[in-house]
């Protein structure tokens, strides 16, 4: 028996989930896509939206964070159909972890084959500027380190294998198609680097930043990883972004204070960019597969 505290939605409620989404009459998404904090704007490029609240959705959790609309959108996006997460979860919101990634589930139920996933994050590498945007290569999942791993508790095998390999968890050829992209819109503000999640919400403090970036992490952040790796473990191919909203204070001597209106005013600026990235890499991924893992 597992603990009641590692309990998962079960691959009957995310497939109810699912059915109860299809059932409202969206067309199956190939390309699941999940806005970062102030990062909702992506959802309105979809054609002929279907728009649902995350209120409305059977088991759904529900949003609470400013810049994390709570709205499922799906549409097309350059003639694909896709659905758009307008909010996603965090630990810090209080869901446990199994909770906060059932959303992934109900995407590969959905039909979805692709994830995009974005955050906010404070860029540790400190050759990073704030409004970069960093292609997510790796990660370092520290609540992971402490055993709070989406996949604790009961594997369902419908889903995925019990002991999933992450180390090829972001797909190398989405990173060079991102790349490709960028460089083609010109943009001049491209990074790769590893990504590390924290539980927050308190932002790190000046020796938790310097720690980070000693590991190897070139940003930090409170999500996406969670996601990663439940969607690694249902077979999705996965994309990540950092848009680098503020630079991690690594000096005593900095009167810088972390903030979350930073981070939605710095994602405002890139809003644009942004968007148009993610619909000129979707219009280039190849779908109808779903077959990937
Ligand atoms: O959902 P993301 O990871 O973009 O949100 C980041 C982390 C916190 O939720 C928030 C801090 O400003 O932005
Ligand atoms: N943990 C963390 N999350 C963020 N999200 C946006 N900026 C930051 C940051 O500096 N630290």
């Amino acid at each position: 028996m597992f603990p009641e505290s590692t309990k998962s939605y079960s691959y009957e409620e995310c497939k109810a989930t699912a059915d109860w989404l299809l059932a409202q009459g969206p067309v199956r998404p190939q390309v699941g896509i999940v806005c970062g904090s102030g990062l909702g704007g992506l959802a309105e490029m979809l054609k002929d939206q279907l728009v649902i609240n995350y209120s409305d959705i059977p088991n759904f959790p529900q949003s609470t964070v400013h810049g994390h609309a709570g709205k499922l959108v799906f549409g097309t996006l350059k003639g694909k159909p896709c659905v758009c997460m307008q909010g996603r979860f965090h630990l810090y919101e209080g869901y446990p972890i199994q909770k906060i990634t059932m959303p992934i589930r109900v995407f590969k139920l959905l039909g979805v084959e692709t994830v995009l996933l974005t955050n906010a994050a404070g860029g540790l590498n400190q050759d990073y500027n704030v409004g970069d945007m960093m292609v997510i290569k790796d990660h370092i999942n520290i609540p992971g380190f402490a055993g709070n791993n989406p996949l604790v508790g009961r594997n369902d095998e419908r889903f995925g294998v019990r002991f999933p390999c992450v180390s090829d968890a972001y797909d190398r050829d989405l990173q060079e198609l991102a790349l490709e992209v960028a460089d083609e819109l010109g943009f001049s503000f491209m990074q790769k680097g590893v990504y590390c999640v924290l539980g927050g919400p308190s932002f790190e403090t000046i020796a938790e930043c310097r720690m980070l970036r000693t590991l190897g992490a070139d940003a930090v952040g409170m999500s996406t990883a969670h996601e990663v790796i439940v969607a690694r473990h249902c077979g999705l191919r996965v994309f990540a972004l950092s848009l680098i909203t503020n630079k991690s204070v690594m000096d005593y001597d900095s009167e810088k204070k972390a903030n979350h209106e930073e981070v939605l005013e710095t994602a405002e600026l890139r809003a644009a960019q942004l968007e148009k990235l993610i619909a000129n890499m979707v219009s280039r991924i190849e779908t109808g597969n779903n077959n990937t893992q």
